[in-house]
């Protein structure tokens, strides 16, 4: 069995640990000197088992910690790393270093992003975040590949001429606007459906063609997923309800403006209480400014500085290299009994928090196939493929740009998902020279800093006002960064992926198809992301219940489940889960951390009135 100094060390790449080393008071730099677990004083109120070491196990944990400070924590890692999908790495080229990120890499401060937002604060995270400005085209441009071109979606800042020329002569929006116009006068669907897919239900209120040349594009984006595959009640539960209710969703969309809109009382507690929050005021108004955020070492940090936090919390035991064989509730249902692969015993737990996959969970739980404890929640593989070249600016201005399902195959043999343009989310050296400053005050913003006001600096909120704004890529000379997104739902029936060489061909031949770039990447990375994504298929809901009922029945609230397999696939998701099942855990309800699924309370917030600015609707709501 690993103790708490083992773990951690065989847990962080080398990276990590160097800096837990030199963060941590009592390690003096060494870190085999780092202190075993050693326990409360006071008998811990609840002995909790954290299964995965990813992101949801890592935030379950924290959230644990603070709800309950005297509940003693041990993580299972299987791998010997923890931090699951955010995966950021440094590389060196030839006048620095860059950095590669080969899962998410950023972040939206709404929403459950508020989570993640106070995050920052509370890690200690500001002063290395990049905030671009939601003025930025990091923000602002969004493209989309149809059929054999990029085409920028319109947005209020480019005016009415741009975006009424786009949506009249582009492809890609034939049938948007009538369909649109239209939606209202169309039959709502029988009470009798329970589910249908995206594509479905965004063909019956609009058109086909909206789906397979818009919205799958979106769907790639987020999901890599199928737009007929995919659950519309799972994916736009409130369009859904508004079909139902309204009879349209127009109509439900119009209701909502003028009476405010409808969401679950969960939600609306969640919101209310996320409003309270005692911010930092600078941060608090950076936030404002911004619709995504990263930082200089990636998301990546972000698990970094959670482990460091754990580290430091004597109730928390890491067991990396750990895999788990299985998990069982005793005989009398006070304890659930964890059995490590290696290990000689069993031991006993007061709660087991799953952060693991369903596949995972049925395995460990010996419940796989058709007694499945979680019924088969399918999902995709995503290679992602970083590419550096030297020269800037070889994509257009914006975030990137996604491939919907209608681009024709000659236009996209390689059957990609999208492309990033990672140089967008991040100042370059250009940033650092005054004269390419659209305000070169530099006192005038020292000043403003000094009065707490938010200081803006070409795209990027600075937060703090440092002297030199935090940068990704550490060079002297700004090359292009871009990532290509391969695979999803096209990979679905292939029985073998391509390898890293074929990978690193298909991303330069997307790329110089779509971009014009013949360059050479001065240095690249091939990610291959097995079964990354959940995919919400037609009856995901009725999935969950049954996982509800079934974990409640056969662990009696001992188990609980958190992750991105069940509301939301996104690292925002998995804060959002891991906090509410800590909290019904703190709360001592019979839960399984899906008891919210299928809920029928709503309730209406308040309406958000006209001259409003947006982003104060965003913190009400
Ligand atoms: C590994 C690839 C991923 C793809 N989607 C996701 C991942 C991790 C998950 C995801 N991506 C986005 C959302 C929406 C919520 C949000 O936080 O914005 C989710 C849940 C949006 C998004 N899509 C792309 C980016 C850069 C972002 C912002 C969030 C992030 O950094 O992941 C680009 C992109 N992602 C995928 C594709 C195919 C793609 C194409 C350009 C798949």
């Amino acid at each position: 069995m690993l103790r708490r100094g083992h773990g951690l060390i065989s847990a962080l790449q080398v990276r990590q640990a160097h800096r837990i080393a030199s963060a941590c008071t009592t390690c003096n730099g060494n870190v085999t000197a780092l202190r075993p677990y050693s326990t409360d004083p006071q008998a811990p109120t609840h002995n909790v088992a954290i299964l995965g070491g990813g992101i949801t196990g890592l935030a379950s944990a924290y959230y644990l910690a603070k709800e309950l400070p005297r509940a003693k924590i041990t993580i299972y890692e299987a791998s010997d790393r923890i931090g699951g999908w955010l995966s950021s790495k440094r590389v060196p080229v030839k006048d620095g270093t860059i950095l590669f990120e080969a899962g998410p890499r950023t972040l939206r401060p709404s929403a459950n992003g508020v989570l993640a937002a106070r995050l920052v604060q509370e890690l200690d995270l500001a002063k290395d975040t990049i905030f671009p400005q939601r003025t930025s085209p990091a923000a602002r441009n969004r493209y989309v590949y149809y059929p054999d071109h990029l085409v920028r979606m319109p947005h209020p800042a480019f005016g009415i001429a741009e975006n009424v020329w786009s949506l009249w002569t582009e492809p890609i929006f034939q049938t948007a606007i009538w369909s649109g116009l239209t939606e209202i006068t169309k039959d709502a669907r029988s009470d009798k459906v329970e589910d249908e897919s995206v594509g479905d239900f965004f063909s019956r209120r609009f058109s086909k063609t909206v789906v397979d040349r818009i919205l799958s594009a979106v769907l790639h984006g987020i999901y890599a997923g199928d737009a007929w595959q995919l659950s519309a009640k799972s994916l736009f539960p409130g369009l859904w309800r508004d079909e139902a209710t309204a009879g349209s969703v127009l109509a439900g969309v119009l209701k909502a403006r003028a009476d405010g809109l409808e969401v679950t009382k969960r939600e609306a507690d969640y919101l209310q209480e996320m409003k309270s929050y005692a911010w930092d005021p600078l941060l608090k108004a950076t936030l404002k400014d911004t619709t995504v955020f990263t930082f200089k070492d990636g998301l990546g940090m972000l698990s970094d500085r959670l482990v460091r936090h754990l580290y430091d919390q004597s109730n928390v035991e890491f067991r990396t290299s750990t895999p788990v064989d299985h998990i069982a509730l005793s005989e009398d249902r006070s304890s659930v009994s964890i059995k490590a692969k290696d290990a000689e015993q069993a031991e006993d737990f007061t709660h087991v928090i799953s952060a693991l996959s369903p596949s995972h969970l049925n395995f460990v739980t010996k419940q796989a196939g058709p007694e499945a404890l979680v019924p088969h929640i399918p999902s995709v593989t995503v290679m992602t493929v970083n590419l550096y070249f030297r020269t800037p600016d070889l994509n257009p201005p914006g975030f990137g740009y996604v491939i919907p399902q209608a681009t024709p195959f000659e236009n996209n043999p390689e059957r990609a998902l999208g492309v990033v343009f990672d140089t967008a989310y991040s100042p370059g050296p250009q940033d650092l020279d005054l004269s390419n400053w659209q305000i070169t005050d530099a006192d005038q913003l020292k000043q403003a800093r000094d009065q707490g006001q938010l200081i803006n600096v070409n795209d990027f909120a600075w937060y703090n006002m440092p002297d030199r704004p935090n940068m990704q890529d550490d060079v002297k000379e700004r090359g292009t960064k871009l990532t290509v997104m391969l695979g999803g739902h096209w990979w679905n029936d292939w029985p073998v992926f391509p390898d890293e060489q074929e990978g690193l061909a298909l991303a330069r031949s997307v790329v110089e198809r779509h971009l014009g770039i013949k360059e050479e990447p001065e240095a690249w990375s091939v990610n291959m992301q097995k079964d990354c994504i959940p995919q919400y298929t037609v009856g995901h809901e009725q999935r969950l219940k049954t996982a509800h009922n079934n974990i409640s029945r056969e662990y009696k609230g001992r188990l609980r489940v958190a992750g991105s397999w069940m509301s939301g696939v996104g690292v925002n998701d998995c804060l959002r889960s891991a906090y509410d099942v800590v909290r019904g855990l703190r709360d001592g309800k019979d839960g399984t951390g899906l008891e919210h699924i299928g809920t029928n309370e709503y309730v209406r917030l308040k309406p958000v009135r006209p001259g409003r600015k947006v982003e104060d609707k965003a913190e009400t709501e």
